[in-house]
């Protein structure tokens, strides 16, 4: 067996990683952290996982994570570069769901607007674009929730270098926004309410060019995200203006070519967040109008888009089938 460790157990994406890991046939999850609730058991935070787990929280010492053979660090952007390096330098395979390790340096330094004092280069973990990388990997980076949904609509076309202009406009549900309450998710803000914020300049357009521009140098790419008052998902509908003709039937060809060993993208007619609910999948729908092509993707920003992805990177780095414990289907309703 696998042994797991998870630094930030209490929040939203340590939760998911819990969740899916109690089933996974390869792991046991035998170290959780949390500052605040050590010495607790996990069904005391998490009450959905009551039977699932005896263990309790422990602080966050490095030491206490050494007989792990691979630590998940599921805490905010700038706190894992606090536990990466040591983590990664005795030799543990290492998953960082935060956004310390995605970029290269001088793109982080100018998304994140300070300077990157622990820097290790590391892959990033879009699995379907990077699985060689990954499979030799000891830190992956994990990518962000709305990156994941983006990048994967738009992929097959950079890699032919058939997009003149990509506009990503993204609806997430409000647990990207993390497990402590602020105003932006107070819930008389955002009850019957679709909010759109950090309109021209949320920080994962540097992910998006960063990895789109890998296949695509010219690409230019907009994003707009709002978030919805639901708990999960994000749907990204990109309108993708073309560089030359492509009707229907050729597009659809190309992106069933580009993801044709993917086990987790499935091409659907329509999509909806509620077929992809609780699941790894990123349903992809194409739709080619007069002056552009819509491409819809939809994850749940949990799975897809945080600890289920974490989990796959996590079987593609130990050699495991990519779906092991993530071959479950989707919640409906
Ligand atoms: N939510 C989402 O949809 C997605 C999140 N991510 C990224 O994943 C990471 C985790 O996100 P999420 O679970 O939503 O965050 P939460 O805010 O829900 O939880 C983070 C947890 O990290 C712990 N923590 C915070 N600071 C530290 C620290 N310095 N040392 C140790 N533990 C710490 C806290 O636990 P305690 O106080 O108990 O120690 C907290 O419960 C973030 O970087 C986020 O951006 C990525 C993709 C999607
Ligand atoms: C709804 C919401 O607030 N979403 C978060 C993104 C979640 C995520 O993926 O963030 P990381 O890059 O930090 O991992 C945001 O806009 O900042």
């Amino acid at each position: 067996m696998i042994r797991a460790g998870i630094i930030g157990g209490t929040g939203y994406t340590g939760g998911e990683l819990l969740r899916i890991l109690s089933k996974h046939p390869e792991v046991e999850v035998v170290a959780v952290t949390s500052r605040r609730e050590k010495g607790r058991k996990i069904h005391e935070v998490h009450p959905h996982l009551k039977g699932f787990y005896e263990i309790e929280f422990i602080e966050p010492d490095i030491d206490r994570l050494s007989e792990c053979d691979v630590v998940f660090t599921a805490v905010p952007h700038g706190e894992a570069m606090r536990y990466v390096p040591e983590l990664y330098e005795s030799g543990l395979k290492v998953v960082d769901l935060s956004a310390d390790y995605r970029l290269r340096k001088d793109k982080y330094e100018e998304a994140y607007g300070k300077t990157h004092e622990a820097y290790i280069e590391a892959v990033y973990g879009l699995t379907e674009l990077h699985r060689e990388e990954i499979a030799k990997a000891r830190l992956v980076a994990n990518p962000g929730c709305y990156p994941t949904g983006a990048i994967l609509a738009a992929a097959p076309l950079a890699e032919l270098e058939l997009i003149e202009r990509v506009i990503f406009d993204s609806k997430s549900g409000i647990s990207g926004a993390g497990v402590s309450p602020t105003e932006f998710t107070h819930y008389p803000n955002l009850h019957e309410a679709i909010v759109p914020y950090k309109i021209t300049d949320h920080r994962h357009y540097y992910e998006m060019e960063q990895e789109l521009g890998r296949f695509q140098e010219d690409v230019r790419i907009s994003f707009t995200p709002q978030v919805f008052p639901g708990s999960r998902g994000i749907l990204t509908n990109a309108h993708i203006f073309l560089k030359g003709e492509l009707e229907q039937d050729e597009l659809e060809k190309i992106y069933r070519k580009f993801y044709d060993c993917s086990y987790f993208i499935r091409f659907q007619k329509a999509v909806r967040l509620s077929y992809v609910r609780g699941s790894n999948f990123a349903d992809i729908s194409i739709n080619r109008g007069a002056d552009r092509a819509v491409v819809v993707s939809a994850i749940d920003n949990l799975v897809k888009g945080a600890s289920g992805q974490a989990v796959q990177n996590m079987n593609v780095m130990f050699g495991l089938d990519e779906w092991a414990g993530l071959d479950f289907p989707p919640l409906f309703p």
